[in-house]
């Protein structure tokens, strides 16, 4: 029997790979003949540039960047072992978690660093840069990182503007002199964890700059100004840029979509294609998901509603591990699970299942997915 295991990290306790490795440690425990193949996952958010990395067998390379306040840090990406790509998250440079909470301020915080990392992979020479975007600090539609790049953003006095979310309303023209020479010859690929437009009531500024810190002035001023840079760069590079998913990333994707060759496709279809998901489930009799907890937002898009997307169509078996579970039983119906098994009890504290998620996992594994599997 094959049994493909292709779980999320469960936040705040458990890699994907621990995960991986104490399910597959506790049904080896049970039958060690079994043919196990072990997938750690992520959807596009935060872990993705680790898990292309590894499965290109690549490697880390360290650059020295600004933060979403300008100052200076370490941030890395992954490279191809044939050093064709680059794999970048714009978190690692330009992320919220880089701040601290009573720093969030999309007015001056700037995406210049996760252009610093562009740069620098550009300048090894890459021909193709795949950049996960969300969970960013920034509302400032890609202006730092086009800095970055070499474009320079003049006021109507021919200032140059300082690449925040405050200055694109003062955008009046851009300078292209400088920018970066491979930009028009490498690869481009963005995957976005949301598909929102670039501006108006679902876009960047209204829904995810207050997460950011912004109040509703700022919001108004930002959406303002994402719409003003929208029309400046419709105007100067005959391109639409409120596309879905132009939203994401505070905007980010906008800048590089004038700027470069760019193709922008949802975090989870890109990593099903990536990891050539659908080889791996059809030759599995049964597969496992899961993540820390499941909910709503699991049915858009996320781990485990990839993976049952494919154990659908290939007609397998699907068991799904959770640390917590908060969607109704008929919410789940969609997503066609064979069992659900959960490591928290409502007599147990969370942060306890959270503390000893390992060895829950391995006695929940052996106790329900086993017993399931011998009946
Ligand atoms: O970074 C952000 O703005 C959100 O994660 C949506 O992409």
């Amino acid at each position: 029997m094959t049994i493909l295991i292709a779980p999320d990290k469960f936040k705040g306790s458990l890699t994907a790979q621990q995960v991986c490795d104490e399910i597959k440690r506790a049904l080896l425990e049970w039958n060690g003949a079994l043919n196990i193949v072990t997938l750690p996952m992520a959807d596009g958010g935060e872990g993705s540039c680790e898990l292309l990395t590894s499965s290109s067998n690549g490697k880390y390379i360290t650059a020295s960047v600004h933060d979403p306040l300008f100052r200076n840090i370490d941030a890395r990406y992954g490279i191809s072992k044939d050093n064709r790509t680059a794999f970048l998250e714009m978190a690692t440079a330009s992320g919220l978690q880089l701040l601290k909470k009573h720093e969030r301020n999309p007015m001056q915080t700037t995406t210049l660093g996760i252009g610093e990392l562009i740069a620098h992979a550009l300048d090894l020479g890459v021909k193709e840069i795949i950049l996960g975007i969300g969970g960013s600090a920034t509302n400032d539609a890609g202006m730092g990182m086009a800095e970055a790049l070499g474009v320079q953003f003049l006021s109507t006095e021919g200032e140059r503007l300082k690449p925040v979310g405050e200055n694109l309303r003062y955008i009046h023209t851009l300078d292209l002199t400088n920018v970066h020479t491979k930009l028009s010859t490498t690869a481009f690929t963005i995957f976005c964890d949301v598909d929102n437009p670039l501006y108006g009531p679902r876009g960047a500024a209204h829904v995810f700059a207050p997460q950011k810190g912004a109040n509703e002035e700022m919001i108004q001023i930002l959406d303002e100004g994402l719409m003003h840079y929208s029309s400046l760069l419709e105007k100067t590079f005959g391109r639409t840029v409120n596309f879905p998913g132009a939203g994401a990333g505070g905007g980010l994707p906008a800048s590089l979509k004038v700027l470069t060759n760019l193709k922008v496709v949802p975090g989870m279809d890109f990593i099903i294609k990536f990891l050539k998901l659908d080889e791996h489930v059809r030759h599995a009799d049964i597969v496992i998901t899961g993540e820390g907890k499941v909910d709503e937002q699991t049915l858009s898009g996320k781990v485990v509603s990839g993976i049952a997307r494919l154990a659908k169509k290939y007609d397998k078996a699907l068991f799904v591990v959770a640390g917590t579970c908060e969607l109704p039983e008929h919410r789940l119906e969609q997503l066609n699970i064979r069992k659900l098994i959960t490591l928290t009890n409502p007599n147990v504290p969370e942060d306890y299942s959270m503390k000893n998620a390992a060895i829950l996992l391995n006695q929940r594994i052996k106790e329900e997915l086993v017993q399931h599997l011998t009946d």
